[in-house]
């Protein structure tokens, strides 16, 4: 049984398909595989390991690879899967949820208070040589204690954000989703809110749905519109969930006060974009998992999914959408 892996993943996944005995091709070079090279890759073996969501998993390339027993992501998100054309084909598909929800909240609750105190602005004013005048009024940040905070998707990453940010600064919850989530109203008092009221109350809102035909593009210009002058907007979902113009002028208008990004619409953020030298901005590169605990999770369950494909038995993580 042979798997094309498409990145370095960690040891201890290769470990795991190794011992099962799968015969593994990794693609080490750092560089992004183009589609045909992927589906040539993959007419040679019976699984694929699919690291981020650079490579479409679409309808064209399952039909060209109809062969393959599963497809196995090193991923939670699977918008870069046509989950449909998949399952018509009898395609499973697997992800790994769960063990890298506390990595990703540590990066949203880290973008939250790296804005709310302009950290890596400053850190780059001394890069540069202004550490400056001292003056009571200049740096000046603000508190995230008692604030609101909005989660929009509270699925897994955002109860452990909510939980960081109860913990810490005891900070009220509203979320909005498309149903009520019942364990988190007991647990934290989360308040189900409409959307608007989501953007007109939230001190902080913090993006964890996924990205969806219906969340593309939601947080746009009439989002910002809503939200409060002194809120700050944190997205660490998935950068086409924000439209980045809108979200600059909305800044550069003082609409919303700061925003943290760790995943940017494109990807990677241009280097010149004017984003990454506003005072209230902290921009991370896709780093959200990216924990050597996390990470070595989330090579284990990759691997169980594909072990589990290739036998032909229901794979433990699989993507049910
Ligand atoms: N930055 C990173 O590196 C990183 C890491 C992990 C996950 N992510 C992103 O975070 C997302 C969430 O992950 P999770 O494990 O918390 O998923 P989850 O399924 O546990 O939670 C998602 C929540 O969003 C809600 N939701 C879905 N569609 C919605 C909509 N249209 N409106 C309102 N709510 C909606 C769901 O009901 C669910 O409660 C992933 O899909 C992925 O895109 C990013
Ligand atoms: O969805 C995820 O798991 C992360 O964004 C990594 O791609």
């Amino acid at each position: 049984m042979k798997a094309f892996v498409t990145r370095k993943i960690p040891d201890v996944g290769l470990q795991l398909l190794r011992a099962a005995g799968v015969e593994v091709t990794a693609h080490t070079e750092k560089r992004e595989l183009a589609q045909e090279e992927l589906i040539t890759a993959c007419l040679r073996h019976d699984a694929l390991l699919s690291v981020g969501g650079r490579n479409k998993i679409d309808a064209v390339f399952l039909n060209a690879c109809s062969h393959l027993k599963v497809v196995s992501l090193m991923s939670v998100g699977y918008d870069n899967v046509d989950v449909v054309a998949a399952r018509e084909l009898g395609i499973p598909i697997g992800h790994t949820p769960g063990v890298l929800s506390n990595a990703t909240a540590d990066t949203a609750f880290l973008l939250m208070m790296a804005v709310a105190r302009k950290a890596f602005y400053l850190h780059n004013t001394i890069a540069r040589g202004e550490w400056g005048f001292f003056e009571p009024t200049r740096n000046l940040g603000v508190e995230l204690n008692g604030k609101t905070l909005g989660v929009f998707g509270l699925g897994k990453i955002g109860m452990a954000l909510a939980r960081k940010c109860r913990g810490a600064y005891d900070m009220p919850l509203i979320y909005h989703n498309r149903g009520r989530n019942e364990a988190a109203e007991q647990e934290l008092g989360a308040r189900w809110v409409p959307f608007d009221e989501l953007l007109r109350e939230s001190d902080v809102l913090s993006l964890h749905a996924a990205l969806t035909p219906e969340t593309k593009g939601l947080f746009n210009e009439a989002a910002f519109g809503k939200m409060k002058q002194s809120s700050i907007f944190i997205n660490t979902a998935r950068g086409a969930m924000h439209n980045e113009q809108h979200l600059l002028r909305a800044l550069q208008e003082e609409q919303i006060w700061g925003a943290g990004l760790d995943v940017t619409n494109p990807e990677p953020m241009d280097p010149d974009n004017p984003l990454l030298n506003m005072p209230n901005v902290a921009v991370l590169p896709h780093i959200g998992s990216a924990t050597v605990e996390a990470r070595n999770g989330m090579a284990v369950m990759a691997a169980q999914n594909l072990i589990a494909g290739l036998k032909g038995e229901p794979l433990p993580f699989a993507v049910k959408g």
